[in-house]
C-alpha cells in the first residue's frame, strides 16, 4: 500500500489546472495547496493550533536545518518531527540540496555526494543520496524529497545537463535507500534549468522511476517569470496526470493562479511568512507596507475583505504601532494574516476550478490586486 494516494476530481476544461485529492497517513488534502514553511520545526510565529485554524492541511519543514540542529537522531527520539512539534497533520521535508547550495560555504560536489560545511558552526558534513533518505526516514514526514541539484541560474547548457544527470543518478540511489514506502511517499525532483530538452529528458526518466509524486525544481532562483511559467508548462506536459506536482519555492499570489492554471498541485513558498515579519501584508488590493506612516490613524484592518482573526480583531494602525515598537505580537498578527490570506487562495482557486471559471478568476483577482495580466 502506497503511503500517498491523488485522485484528480476535475479537470478545468480550458487550461491545466487540476483539483484533486491527496490522502496521506496524516490527514487528507485538497490540492491546489499552498503549505506554509516551518524550515527548522516551527511555522514562525505560529502555533500548530493557529495553523490549524487558518486551514494548513500540510507544512514543509527543511531536512538541512533540522540535521544541523536538533539533529534527526534527537528527533527519532522524540517520535518523529510530528511528535516533537505537536503537528498532527501532513509534514514534508526537502531533502537539503537546495539550501545546501543556498546557504553553507565550502561545497565539494562529488558523484558520490556534497561535502559542506555548516552554516551555523562551520562543522564539515557529507551528505548523499542515501543519508538524505535515512534522515527523513528518522523525521517520518509523510512526503519526502530525493537529493538532488538545484543549478544556479543562470548556468550554461553543458552544467545544467552534467547537474542534471547527477540528479537522475542520485534519484536512483534515493529511490533504492527508501524503504519505508508505506509510510512515506518520495518524491524526485525535476532539473534542467531553462533547457527544454534537458527538463523533457529528466521529467522522462524520473517518470520511468514511478514515483509517487513529482517536484519541479530548479526554479524560482531568479529567473523571469515568464522563463519560470514556460518551464512549468513544459515539464508538467511529461509528468503523469494521476500523480500530484510540487513546484518548489513557489511562491506570491499571482505565480501559485499562474502555477495551478499550468498544472501544479502543491507549492510552498516563505514569502507569506517571512515578509509579515518585515510588516509587509497581501491584501486584496495589493500588497501593503503596514509599517509605513500612512497607517498611523488608520483603523481599518489590513484587508476589508479578510475575516481572519486580525483582520476581525485589530487595526492597521495598532498593527504599525506594534511594528515601530518591535512587540512580538506584530508579527504573531502579520503572519496569521499572510497565511490565510494564501490559503484562502487557494480555497478560491479550487472553487474556481470546479465551477469552470478559473480564468474569470484570475482575471478579477489581477485586476483588483494590481497585477498585469500576462
Ligand atoms: C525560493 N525558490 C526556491 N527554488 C527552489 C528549488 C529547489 C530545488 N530542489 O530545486 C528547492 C527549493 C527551492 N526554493
Amino acid at each position: 500500500m502506497a503511503a500517498i494516494k491523488y485522485r484528480l476530481i476535475k479537470k478545468d476544461s480550458r487550461t491545466n489546472a487540476r483539483l484533486g485529492i491527496l490522502e496521506t497517513p496524516h490527514g487528507v488534502i485538497e490540492t491546489p495547496v499552498f503549505m506554509p514553511v516551518g524550515t527548522q520545526a516551527t511555522v514562525k510565529a505560529m502555533t500548530p493550533e493557529e495553523l490549524k485554524e487558518i486551514g494548513a492541511t500540510i507544512i514543509l519543514s527543511n531536512t538541512y536545518h533540522l540535521y544541523l540542529r536538533p539533529g534527526h537522531k534527537i528527533i527519532e527520539k522524540a517520535g518523529g518531527l510530528h511528535r516533537f512539534m505537536n503537528w498532527d497533520r501532513a509534514i514534508l521535508t526537502d531533502s537539503g540540496g537546495f539550501q545546501i547550495f543556498s546557504l553553507s560555504s565550502l561545497r565539494k560536489i562529488k558523484e558520490e555526494g556534497v561535502e559542506f560545511r555548516s552554516h551555523i558552526d562551520g562543522s564539515k558534513h557529507f551528505f548523499t543520496p542515501e543519508k538524505v533518505i535515512e534522515i527523513q526516514n528518522a523525521l517520518g514526514s509523510d512526503i519526502i524529497m530525493s537529493f538532488d541539484e538545484c543549478a544556479p541560474y543562470p548556468a550554461d547548457y553543458e552544467y545544467v545537463k552534467n547537474s542534471m544527470e547527477l540528479t537522475i543518478k542520485w534519484a536512483e540511489r534515493g529511490k533504492k535507500a527508501h524503504k519505508n514506502t508505506e509510510k512515506q511517499a518520495l518524491f524526485g525532483i525535476v532539473q534542467g534549468g531553462i533547457y527544454e530538452d534537458l527538463r523533457k529528458e529528466c521529467a522522462q526518466r524520473l517518470v520511468e522511476m514511478d514515483f509517487p509524486g513529482y517536484s519541479i525544481g530548479g526554479l524560482s532562483v531568479g529567473e523571469p517569470k515568464n522563463v519560470m511559467y514556460d518551464i512549468v508548462d513544459l515539464t508538467t506536459e511529461y509528468l503523469p496526470e494521476n500523480k500530484p506536482r510540487y513546484l518548489m519555492g513557489v511562491g506570491s499570489p499571482d505565480d501559485l493562479i499562474e502555477g495551478v492554471i499550468r498544472g501544479v498541485d502543491m507549492f510552498d513558498c516563505v514569502l507569506p511568512t517571512r515578509i509579515a515579519r518585515n510588516g509587509t501584508v497581501f491584501t486584496s488590493k495589493g500588497k501593503l507596507i503596514v509599517r509605513d506612516a500612512p497607517y498611523a490613524e488608520d483603523f481599518s484592518p489590513l484587508d476589508e475583505e479578510c475575516d481572519c482573526y486580525t483582520c476581525k480583531n485589530y487595526s492597521r494602525a495598532y498593527i504599525r504601532h506594534l511594528f515601530k515598537a518591535n512587540e512580538i505580537l506584530a508579527a504573531r498578527l502579520a503572519t496569521i494574516h499572510n497565511l490565510y490570506f494564501l490559503i484562502k487562495l487557494m480555497e478560491r482557486i479550487r472553487e474556481a476550478i470546479r465551477q469552470d471559471r478559473l480564468l474569470e478568476f484570475k482575471k478579477q483577482f489581477f485586476k483588483k490586486y494590481g497585477y498585469k495580466e500576462e
